[in-house]
């Protein structure tokens, strides 16, 4: 175009009339070039859509405005897990109890954590050429024993437990009944056929600080205790995970114990598996407590210590079970059995 006023072959000048300074002119076409398509803009991105189904969004609705109410009755309550050695070796539920935990958390529901680890310490202990005896459901504990048990609970299980659930984020935070006066033991007895029974260093607790544990819920976190506890001259004791979780759950108020476990419950004709006992209140549990089988007992006496102390409710689930957790707390009809004080009605909410 340089040197010459005409323009180039196929190129045309367009001047604006309207233009306030016409030069130099700025739009140019060819007027013989092939037309190009117009491309049109694209908005929006894609994303995961719902077929139509009307019966299935109609189940996902009921399930989410179902859990409602018991959204709104644990919001910015402590509800105390015991989580059993037996329910933490299945990988599919390990995970699904991490996601529990995680989703009660996020729903600001402050979630404690109070770990076992029987079957854990006895595969050490068996390990170490030790043979492993229970009395009453209560571990014989010798002071070689006790240094096993201590470092399989707080060394092992714990750091298992806390890192699971802080795979959904920096949640839980590990500590034992001999952190911050967290937990004060007594020795204990197991009781056979009635009759006091001694089994060593094992402790019953007598006394809880929530300090240290209330001091982490309001942190965010999720607290998770491993259940050994100094006595008052500081000797280290074994204490069932049941018993620590009751104990635990009295002191801090909280509105539920869920108890995990390797049965879907209490059976009343152990092991008929069509004895299940949906719901017990307090009275009546006290009555048959010295006739279950030993597994049994420190569960049970558990949850009657729990609600006992003012726990409105205490139910021991299926831990084999994904979620049954979830399924209990957020459903009308819950799982397991349910233990509730002494003056409740047959029909009772989860
Ligand atoms: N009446 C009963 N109902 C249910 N389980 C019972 C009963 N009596 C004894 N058991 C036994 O108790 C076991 C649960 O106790 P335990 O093994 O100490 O569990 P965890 O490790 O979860 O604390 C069950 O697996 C079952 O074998
Ligand atoms: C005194 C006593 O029996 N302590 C238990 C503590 C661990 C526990 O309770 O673990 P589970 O909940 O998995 O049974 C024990 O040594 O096995």
């Amino acid at each position: 175009m340089s040197g010459t006023s005409e323009p180039e072959p196929h190129v045309t000048t367009v001047h604006d009339p309207n233009a306030q300074d016409p030069t130099p002119p700025d739009v140019r076409f060819d007027e013989h070039a092939p037309e190009v398509p117009a491309v049109r803009r694209r908005i929006g991105t894609t994303r995961k859509m719902r077929t139509y189904d009307p019966d299935g969004d109609a189940r996902k609705v009921a399930v989410l405005t179902g859990a409602l109410p018991w959204l709104k009755e644990f919001h910015g309550n402590v509800v105390v897990i015991k989580y059993g050695g037996h329910a933490m070796v299945d990988e599919e539920c390990r995970r699904a109890f991490a996601e529990d935990m995680a989703f009660l958390r996020t729903c600001g529901i402050l979630p404690v954590v109070v770990h076992g680890g029987g079957p854990q310490i006895t595969e050490m202990l068996g390990r170490l050429g030790v043979a492993s005896e229970f009395r009453g459901g209560l571990r014989v504990t010798t002071e070689e024993t006790i240094d096993v048990v201590r470092m399989v609970l707080t060394g092992q299980v714990t750091p298992e437990v806390v890192g699971l659930i802080n795979q959904h984020g920096p949640l839980a935070v590990g500590l034992s009944g001999e952190d911050g006066g967290l937990l004060r033991a007594e020795r204990t007895t197991a009781t056979v056929d009635g009759e006091p029974v001694d089994v060593g260093l094992v402790g019953d607790v007598v006394e809880v600080d929530p300090g240290p544990v209330r001091a982490l819920l309001e942190s965010g976190h999720i607290p998770v205790i491993a259940t050994v506890a100094p006595d008052a001259d500081g000797v280290v004791h074994n204490v069932n995970a049941d018993t620590a979780a009751a104990a635990v759950a009295v002191a801090l108020d909280a509105v539920k114990l869920v108890v995990l476990t390797d049965v879907e419950g209490l059976y009343a004709d152990w092991p008929d598996r069509g004895s299940l006992v949906q719901q017990i209140d307090a009275a009546e549990l006290a009555e048959i407590l010295p006739d279950l089988d030993s597994g049994m007992v420190p569960k049970m006496a558990a949850c009657l210590r729990a609600v006992n102390g003012g726990v409105k409710r205490a139910t021991v689930v299926d831990g084999r079970t994904p979620h049954a957790l979830l399924l209990e707390m957020f459903t009308t009809e819950g799982t397991g059995t349910m233990v509730v004080p002494a003056d409740t009605g047959k029909e009772s909410a989860p």
